[in-house]
């Protein structure tokens, strides 16, 4: 994460990042990367963030890597998220794994009605301790939760499996939008608390503020 605004411009071209140093539009910027199998929703993930909007039809891979930036206010903190979209086919992963080490957050899909994209999850972990930094943030996701009658895992089992691994889990719709807002705020809710915590300012847990926040798919409101 770096304080320094007004640095690199975007390939969507917003206005803020030119902004002289002098009126900074953001606080703070931070590195986010969406992981997980081809076909999970990732592209989608961003775009619902990003645009509001969902994208269906006919599925076009991801061909390597593309980034899009936006800036979420937590707590009056402006936080510039930079989030990079990754080709989730094994083919892009060399490419992929250079830009691990400068994220410093990572948001890792598997889609509920594709068993083996949840069982590639603990693959995908192995992978991020071998090229992400230490400390990265991580968040498990469970993508697609709006399509409740092809389900093939259950949320329990990938609240089991994040426990495991002691990152917070939620399930999401980027068809919908379910949690996917909520995911980016955790995030740089997060790396504000990182980059500085203020006198009498309470500690942030990011799991805990998931589990309060998210919302469960209207199946599983039991589990
Ligand atoms: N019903 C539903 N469909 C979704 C959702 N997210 C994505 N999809 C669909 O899933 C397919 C794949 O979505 P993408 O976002 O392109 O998948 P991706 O993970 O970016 O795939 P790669 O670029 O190959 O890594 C598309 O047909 C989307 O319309 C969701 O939350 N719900």
């Amino acid at each position: 994460m770096t304080g320094t605004p007004g640095a690199a411009a975007s390939r969507d071209g917003e206005a803020h990042e030119r902004s002289p140093p002098c009126s900074p539009s953001y606080d703070l910027t931070g590195k986010v990367m969406l992981l997980g199998d081809s076909g999970v929703g990732k592209t989608c993930f961003l775009i619902q963030f990003k645009d509001g909007a969902f994208l269906s039809g006919t599925f076009i891979a991801t061909v390597g890597i593309d980034f899009r930036n936006k800036v979420v206010t937590v707590d009056g903190t402006r936080v510039k998220l930079q989030i990079w979209d990754t080709a989730g086919q094994e083919r892009f992963r060399s490419v992929t794994h250079a830009y691990y080490r400068d994220a410093q957050a990572l948001l890792l899909l598997y889609d509920i009605t594709n068993k083996s994209s949840f069982d590639n999850i603990r693959a995908w972990l192995t992978e991020i301790h071998e090229y992400a930094q230490r400390d990265v943030v991580i968040m498990l996701l469970g993508n697609k939760a709006d399509v409740s009658n092809e389900r093939m895992i259950r949320m329990e089992d990938g609240e089991t499996l994040a426990r495991e691994y002691g990152v917070p889990f939620m399930e999401t719709s980027a068809k919908t939008g379910m949690n996917v807002e909520l995911a980016f705020l955790a995030i740089a809710k997060e790396l504000k608390y990182r980059a500085g915590r203020q006198a009498n300012e309470p500690s942030f847990q990011i799991r805990d503020y998931v589990e309060s926040q998210r919302q469960r798919p209207s199946c599983c409101s039991f589990l």
